[in-house]
């Protein structure tokens, strides 16, 4: 299992509490002076950026500006790569993540992640694959329990319709839309508060991108969500807030500009924002 599969949790009586608890309240993530090295690289300087609870925030910018990067640090999973560093803080409702009081599982946990390729257990059906961070710990639910769990989630990933009659059927048999799909309700059994999404539907045709895109309005409601999109229009379509990132000349990326899309895309306050958004490079 590779470190794109899932946030794990810590104990059974852990996920019995996460399986039959009301969503997790909204949270608010804020990044403070985030910079991050790989090796001797700085590719980020003392990035800040608020994600406000229950909204969407779109990261923007071209290739190589450290959208990932960033990304990768709001659920800790930049250190995972053995030559990356990071400095300052990432505060979810007020508590830095990178505390040592903080566990990294907890962290993973709480904050959420679905990533560009659909990687769903080809192999396992659609409910287990909902169903499988409960599974990796040993969780004990009633059956009840979890076939509410698992509805609840497909339906936040605008899959239930198209699955409800086929959930013993393997999750490799959707199509890439549906497996992406599935991912996000798989994401959401474990109950985050925040859910990071990179480049979620890169892999995918327009139709399902609209899908998803639908999708995620549904789910902010239950969860706090920050995508990184190459896709302008997507961007301007579901999000709340942008941040504009840039790494000019082989300096670290920083974010140039942020705030309401729709005043970032018809009112760019920086030139270079303006030249992005409006296709000029990048
Ligand atoms: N594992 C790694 N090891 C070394 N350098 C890395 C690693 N991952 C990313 N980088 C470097 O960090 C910088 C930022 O990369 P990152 O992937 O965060 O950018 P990005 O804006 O997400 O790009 P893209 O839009 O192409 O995905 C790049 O210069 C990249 O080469």
């Amino acid at each position: 299992m590779n470190d794109e599969t899932l946030v794990i949790a810590e104990s059974a009586a852990d996920l019995e509490r996460q399986a039959t608890a009301a969503p997790a309240a909204l949270a608010t993530l804020e990044a403070r002076d985030v910079s991050c090295w790989f090796g001797d690289r700085k590719v980020l300087d003392r990035v800040s950026l608020t994600m406000p609870a229950g909204k969407i925030t779109a990261l923007i910018g071209p290739s190589g500006c450290g959208k990932s990067t960033f990304l990768r640090t709001l659920n800790r999973m930049h250190e995972l790569v053995p030559i990356a560093s990071l400095a300052g803080e990432v505060l979810l409702d007020g508590q830095d993540i990178y505390d040592a009081s903080v566990r990294i599982t907890q962290a993973r946990r709480d904050i959420g992640m679905v990533f560009q390729k659909p990687n769903p257990f080809p192999a396992m059906s659609i409910e287990d694959n909902v169903l499988a961070g409960l599974k990796l710990t040993g969780k004990k639910a009633t059956k009840d329990e979890k076939e509410e769990l698992v509805e609840h989630c497909l339906k936040l990933g605008g899959l239930w319709n198209e699955v409800k009659d086929r959930l013993d059927a393997p999750g490799g048999g959707l199509s890439g839309g549906q497996q992406q799909r599935l991912c996000i309700a798989r994401s959401m059994a474990i109950k985050p508060r925040v859910l990071l999404m990179d480049e979620p539907c890169s892999a995918l045709d327009p139709t399902s991108t609209r899908v998803i895109e639908e999708t995620m309005k549904t789910l902010a409601e239950e969860v706090t969500i920050v995508i990184v999109t190459h896709n302008m229009q997507q961007a301007a379509r579901v999000s709340d807030q942008t941040a504009f990132f840039l790494a000019s000349h082989n300096t670290p990326g920083v974010i140039v500009e942020y705030g309401d899309t729709q005043a970032m895309f018809e009112n760019p306050q920086d030139p270079r924002t303006a030249d992005y958004v409006h296709g000029r490079f990048g």
